[in-house]
């Protein structure tokens, strides 16, 4: 076991946790995705329950990153359904899938880097905010009041994370793993119900995992947050996951509990033959 996962195990969530998972929040049938002649996916079907942890993993070049962008409106499959609370979305637009509640960070972090920490938490807010510039002219107490209570909670993110000491400082100036806990308070700015994370951990050292591992956890633990979570580090993702899909060339190869998952031939044979 590594020191991270035993480190997680310790802080997993409590026994209670399977018990609180809900209904189906988000169903995927039957999706493929094509660029050109590469299949990125094909004829993936999965779903995701109520805050659950659910993790999607697979090679390199497997299509874990093309499965987000179909989630949040970024791509869109050629075939297959997308049922999000129930509804079906035709034509998902990722500012569509933000007002509806998903929130996602990026492989590679994308966050204004000469802007502070708390600016950069209080875009997340944007969604959230009524008053425009006009809004703000005309009726400057009312948006006044608006701009003290985002701030609040952009506040609040910022001790949750804690990361109050680098509050003022800009991004550009703080370390990897720093950056990407600035990132995900961006997402968790918007209040999101289902969180997509992809490669939260990537490039960050031990502790910073570990400290990345316990934020996901409370995430889940605290706001009740659904999370969708792409991430390469085996012990991580099988200790706190509730499920894990496994996609290998586009396809989908294993689905299930982490437990069964590990077990499963095809999941096994095509780690051994990827170099990771
Ligand atoms: N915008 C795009 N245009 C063309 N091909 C793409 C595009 N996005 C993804 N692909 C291709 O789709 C396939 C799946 O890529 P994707 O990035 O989803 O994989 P991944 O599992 O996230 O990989 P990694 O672990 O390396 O991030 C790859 O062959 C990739 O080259």
């Amino acid at each position: 076991m590594n020191d991270i996962a035993s480190a997680v195990r310790e802080q997993a969530p409590p026994a209670g946790h399977a018990g609180r998972i809900g209904g189906v929040v988000l169903d995927l049938q039957g999706i493929s995705l094509s660029f050109g002649g590469v299949k990125a996916l094909t004829d993936i079907s999965f779903d995701v329950r109520e805050h659950e942890i659910r993790s999607i993993i697979g090679p390199n070049g497997a299509g874990k990153s093309s499965m987000l962008n179909v989630i949040n409106g970024v791509y869109h499959p050629q075939q297959g359904r997308i049922l999000f609370r129930g509804e079906e979305r035709r034509r998902m637009e990722p500012h569509r899938a933000a007002a509806q509640g998903i929130a996602r960070t990026f492989q590679n972090i994308a966050l204004f880097k000469g802007m502070s920490v708390l600016d950069n938490i209080m875009t997340g807010r944007n969604l959230k905010m009524r008053c425009g510039l006009l809004r703000h002219a005309l009726y400057w107490g009312p948006a006044q009041r608006e701009e003290i209570a985002h701030r609040l909670k952009v506040e609040e993110i910022i001790d949750f994370l804690e990361i109050q000491g680098i509050r003022k400082t800009p991004v550009g100036r703080l370390p990897y793993g720093l950056q990407k806990r600035v990132e995900l308070g961006r997402a968790l700015a918007a209040e999101p119900s289902l969180l997509l994370l992809d490669e939260p951990m990537a490039g960050m050292n031990v502790e910073e995992k570990q400290d990345m591992c316990r934020f996901i956890l409370d995430v889940n633990d605290q706001f009740g947050t659904t999370i969708v979570l792409i991430e390469h580090d085996m012990g991580v993702v099988m200790d706190i996951s509730d499920r894990v899909v496994v996609l290998d060339y586009g396809r989908k190869i294993g689905d299930g509990p982490p437990d069964e998952v590990k077990r499963n031939p095809e999941v096994i044979a095509a780690y051994l033959g990827a170099a990771h």
